[in-house]
């Protein structure tokens, strides 16, 4: 029996960081959405661990055990084995929790494969700091380190763009250029109406990573730039360390419309249409 899990894109809506701790890790404060741009992988049974990376995305990404699919089967079922293919289509180091994404999935899957009970969000802290979030894909509010996942409102109906520019952002050094780790919380979400009243509740809360990140990878700014010039783009922001941007716009065709321009202008970029999903 082969099983099958998709690793859905993670965007941090917002990401407000709030303090930091002893250990140095920073709280946060991020309502996260998931869409349907992602990963696939496969599991079948085997005698022994292996990992087969492919995929438009597949370069660079290790195949052994630094990928965080391997070290989620590892925390899973220390010593079981079976056959995993990850197919990459998101870019890696993006901000959009590509690795923390297929660990959650690798979870889900292996825990189907081998019949055993998903850990708790604590212990998969290990991972990542995402793989929380990232283990039941729907809108959620992230506290702490990363630990505490509280339900999101309900969304409107909406449509994103996201855009990477190719340029890695190195997430250690964008927290670490943090000029103040006090900010504000994020008021409760109240949820909306429409996109348009969504997006303009947005626009009052933050990603307090922007400004470091894009003092790391300029190119940001281009990114953000170009989003907001196209037609019925109603927010652009960066999502989680970055460096990958993205709009948000009130339906499908808007976004199809501004990706295919982006595509066109930047072929170059990363550049792809989604729309949330829950899981
Ligand atoms: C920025 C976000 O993507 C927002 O969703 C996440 O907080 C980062 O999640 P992640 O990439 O899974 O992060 P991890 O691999 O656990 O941590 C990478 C590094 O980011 C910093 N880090 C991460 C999470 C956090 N709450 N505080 C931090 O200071 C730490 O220096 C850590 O060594
Ligand atoms: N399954 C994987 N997919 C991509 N990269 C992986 C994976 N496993 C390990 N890595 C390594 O982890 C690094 C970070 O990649 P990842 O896609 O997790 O990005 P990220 O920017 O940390 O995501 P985010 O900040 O949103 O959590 C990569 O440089 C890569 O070498």
């Amino acid at each position: 029996m082969t099983v099958e899990a998709f690793a859905p894109a993670k965007v941090n809506l917002t990401l407000h960081v709030t303090g930091q701790r002893p250990d140095g890790y920073h709280t946060l404060d991020s309502l996260v959405i998931f869409v349907d741009a992602g990963d696939r992988l496969s599991f079948d049974a085997a005698e022994t661990l292996s990992l087969t990376v492919t995929g438009p995305r597949a370069d660079g990404v290790p195949g052994d055990a630094r990928n965080l699919v391997w070290k989620a089967a590892d925390l899973l079922g220390p010593g079981r084995g079976a056959a995993i293919v990850l197919e990459k289509h998101l870019p890696a180091a993006a901000g959009i929790g590509g690795g923390s994404s297929d660990a959650a999935a690798a979870l889900r899957g292996l825990a189907r494969l081998w019949e055993v009970d998903l850990p708790e969000a604590a212990e998969l802290l290990a991972l990542g700091a995402d793989v929380p979030a990232c283990l039941k894909p729907r809108p959620l509010r992230m506290q702490g380190v990363g630990e505490t996942i509280l339900p999101g409102p309900e969304m409107p109906a909406m449509a994103l763009v996201l855009i990477n520019p190719g340029v890695e952002v190195s997430t250690p050094a964008v927290f670490k250029a943090l000029d103040r780790k006090d900010n504000p919380a994020m008021p409760t979400p109240p949820g909306w109406a429409s996109a348009a009243v969504m997006a303009h509740w947005l626009g009052r809360q933050r990603n307090d990573l922007e400004p470091p990140a894009l003092a790391q990878a300029p190119v940001i700014g281009a990114v953000l730039a170009a989003l907001d010039d196209t037609p019925g783009c109603l927010l652009a922001r960066m999502s989680g360390s970055g460096a990958t941007c993205f709009g948000i716009y009130e339906t499908n065709e808007d976004a199809t419309a501004a990706t295919d321009a982006l595509r066109r202008a930047r072929p170059d970029w990363w550049v792809q249409a989604a729309v949330p999903v829950s899981m």
